[in-house]
């Protein structure tokens, strides 16, 4: 598929494509009726989760209430919504046949504002947005100690998009078994990123869930990392296919194809929180064409009163004349924790 088409059944459209995210009144279709009053916003629309999207089908969970139990309903989206992008995470209104009965079809009429919203681009010179995932809290970035090798600039990457997404990044270092991830650790030691470190038979599960709990949470990481094999650990029904890396290369097949947002138990929640965890397995690339450098900088909020002091237009980077971070590194009031902060931050804009 093009980056550039929007049809109907695209489950990807850019972000700019649509104005609002409630359906347009349609004309009047009896003519000789005068128009005096709005139509019914929809106010018998429940409100339900999208938790997976495939060719133009959506599944979205409705909780439950006084009146019914929690339901999984499979939905369209209405017409007026066909170039509105709806994305796993969305908060949808639903209306038609939302029983979720065995081929009921509710129909979509409308979204809620996001909270956070997980954008990419092809690449970093398209400035073409894809949306991914909506409303999630927080990112697990996977990424293998060994076999693929590890690589500083892709988990940079994903720290932008998570930054400029809004979402808090985590950190898990699987196949710890192969090798010691210490030294690839010491490059983000200075971000506030949780690290979970994970090897056969030594799952950080429980620490995870705990992180997990109450949230929803965007895992990504390279083909062959070993994310689907954590995802089935953490959620046995999950049935993520696992693949297999090639001795050569190094690279995984990426085996399991559809994005889905999958419920984790979460230990002492009896009845209480639980997480979502969404798996994007599809995602090869992560162009951050979109991101600008203020949705950088906002993942460094401890170095904004530095910034602040900067000169007008500064650009932060190594080379800026004048920078500030420079003088606060120089004169002492950044330590050297505060210096890898700098570093990391350059490494993000450069
Ligand atoms: N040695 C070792 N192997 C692991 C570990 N975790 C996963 N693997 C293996 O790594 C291979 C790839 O695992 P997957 O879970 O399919 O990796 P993935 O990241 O989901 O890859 P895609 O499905 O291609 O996106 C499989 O053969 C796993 O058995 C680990 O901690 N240590
Ligand atoms: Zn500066």
């Amino acid at each position: 598929m093009s980056w550039f088409t929007v049809d109907d059944d695209d489950d990807d459209v850019p972000y700019g494509e649509y104005a609002d995210h409630e359906v347009r009144q349609r004309p009047n279709p009896k003519a000789n009726r005068p128009r005096t009053k709005r139509r019914p916003e929809h106010s018998d629309a429940v409100t339900g989760m999208v938790t997976a999207v495939d060719r133009g089908r959506y599944t979205a969970l409705i909780p439950g209430d006084a009146r019914s139990s929690e339901r999984t309903v499979l939905a369209a989206r209405a017409r007026e919504l066909r170039n509105t992008a709806i994305v796993i995470g969305d908060r949808v209104h639903l209306v038609g046949d939302v029983s979720g009965d065995e081929g009921s079809l509710a129909r979509i009429v409308g979204l809620d504002d996001r909270t956070t919203l997980l954008r990419r681009s092809a690449d970093d010179s398209d400035r073409l947005e894809r949306v991914m995932v909506a409303n999630a809290e927080q990112m697990l970035i996977v990424v293998a100690a060994a076999n693929p090798e590890p690589r500083v600039r892709l988990v940079d990457r994903y720290l932008v998009a998570a930054y400029d997404a809004g979402m808090q990044p985590l950190l898990c270092i699987t196949k710890t078994d192969l090798a010691s991830p210490d030294s690839f650790l010491e490059n983000f030691a200075a971000l506030e990123v949780p690290v979970f470190r994970s090897a056969p038979g030594a799952w950080p599960l429980e620490e995870i869930r705990e992180a997990l709990a109450g949230k929803t949470t965007v895992f990504v990481g390279h083909s062959g990392v070993g994310k689907s094999t954590l995802i089935n650990a953490l959620v046995p029904d999950a049935d993520r296919a696992v693949g297999h890396v090639n001795e050569v290369t190094g690279r995984g097949r990426h085996t399991s194809s559809s994005s889905v947002a999958l419920r984790v138990a979460t230990l002492g929640a009896e009845g209480g929180e639980s997480g979502w965890v969404v798996d994007t397995p599809g995602v090869r690339s992560f162009g951050l064409g979109h991101v600008t450098n203020d949705g950088i900088l906002r993942g460094f909020t401890d170095l904004v009163p530095y910034l602040d002091e900067c000169p007008r237009g500064c650009t932060h980077t190594s080379d800026a004349p004048d920078c500030e971070l420079d003088a606060a590194i120089a004169d002492g009031r950044l330590d050297a924790i505060g210096a890898q902060r700098v570093e990391s931050l350059r490494r993000l804009l450069s």
